[in-house]
């Protein structure tokens, strides 16, 4: 019997099998990183979540965005587990804290800081968002190939991309105690760098028998500037997707 899903829009007949899913957050990345698998088609546009399919070496593999943040993340990786899928590349863009780490460099995670909501409702705080080990293999191996050395390390997934990251120049200027100097506080810990899915993807991974890891081009270095540049931004996104494409290739 074909299995459907609540949000997705697709079934497990549309996913011809697919074991291994491509996570951007944004639904306009999807189709451009399915037109560099081969037989690309699109599958569903549903709220956040578009769906395209494609294959690599003759594999199928489905590329599927998650929307922002954990939420929607955990909407779209529990319908494609159902749906058969049990590897999970997120690519993503993101704000490096480092000094060292330049806009257009790239980092993979190797573990994240839980600053969501979501991830808490799989496993509790005292579990790690831990990368899967091969998964992050694959991906810097990749890197590596593409003549690129990513960061590896810690990042700092939150749930809001404003005062969760700690950032003032807002409507209310406020930012919560809580969070008044956590900057600083990861900068001291090495943290590498903010986003705001791969804590719910890891965990969820990690918890559920699931592979996950993750891949971001770095568009702003919160020391530095707040605000991307375009061309650099989309320099960035397209290396993260040449990256997470070769790691898909390593994984199928
Ligand atoms: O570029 P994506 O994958 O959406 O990732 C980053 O960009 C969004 C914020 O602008 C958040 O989703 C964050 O994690
Ligand atoms: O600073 C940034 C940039 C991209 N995505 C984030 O979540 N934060």
């Amino acid at each position: 019997m074909t299995k459907h899903v609540f949000h997705l829009g697709i079934t497990d007949a549309d996913l011809q099998g697919a074991r291994l899913a491509i996570v951007p957050g944004d639904p306009e990345r999807v189709q451009r990183i399915a037109e560099q698998l081969s037989n690309p088609r699109h599958l569903a546009s549903k709220r956040e979540f578009t769906s395209w399919l494609g294959e690599l070496d003759g594999k199928p593999v489905v590329v599927c965005s998650t929307g922002i943040g954990g939420p929607s993340t955990s909407i779209a990786v529990e319908e494609l587990a159902q749906l058969g899928v049990s590897t999970f590349l997120r690519i993503g863009t993101t704000g490096a804290i480092q000094t060292h780490i330049n806009v257009g460099d790239m980092i993979v995670t190797m573990g994240s800081v839980r600053l969501d909501g979501a991830s808490s409702h799989f496993a509790p705080m005292e579990f790690p968002a831990v990368a899967n080990f091969d998964c992050t293999c694959a991906l810097v191996d990749a890197a590596r190939d593409m003549g690129i050395a990513p960061h590896v390390g810690i990042t700092a997934s939150s749930d809001t991309f404003y005062p969760g990251q700690e950032r003032y120049d807002t409507h209310s200027a406020r930012v919560l105690r809580k969070f008044q100097g956590s900057m600083k506080e990861w900068q001291a810990m090495g943290v590498l760098n903010y986003e705001m899915e791969s804590a719910t993807l890891l965990t969820m991974c990690a918890s559920q028998g699931l592979q996950a890891g993750c891949v971001a081009g770095v568009i702003v270095n919160r020391t530095q500037q707040e605000i991307p540049d375009e061309t650099t931004m989309k320099k960035a996104e397209q290396q993260a997707i040449d990256i997470v494409i070769g790691a898909a290739r390593r994984l199928v």
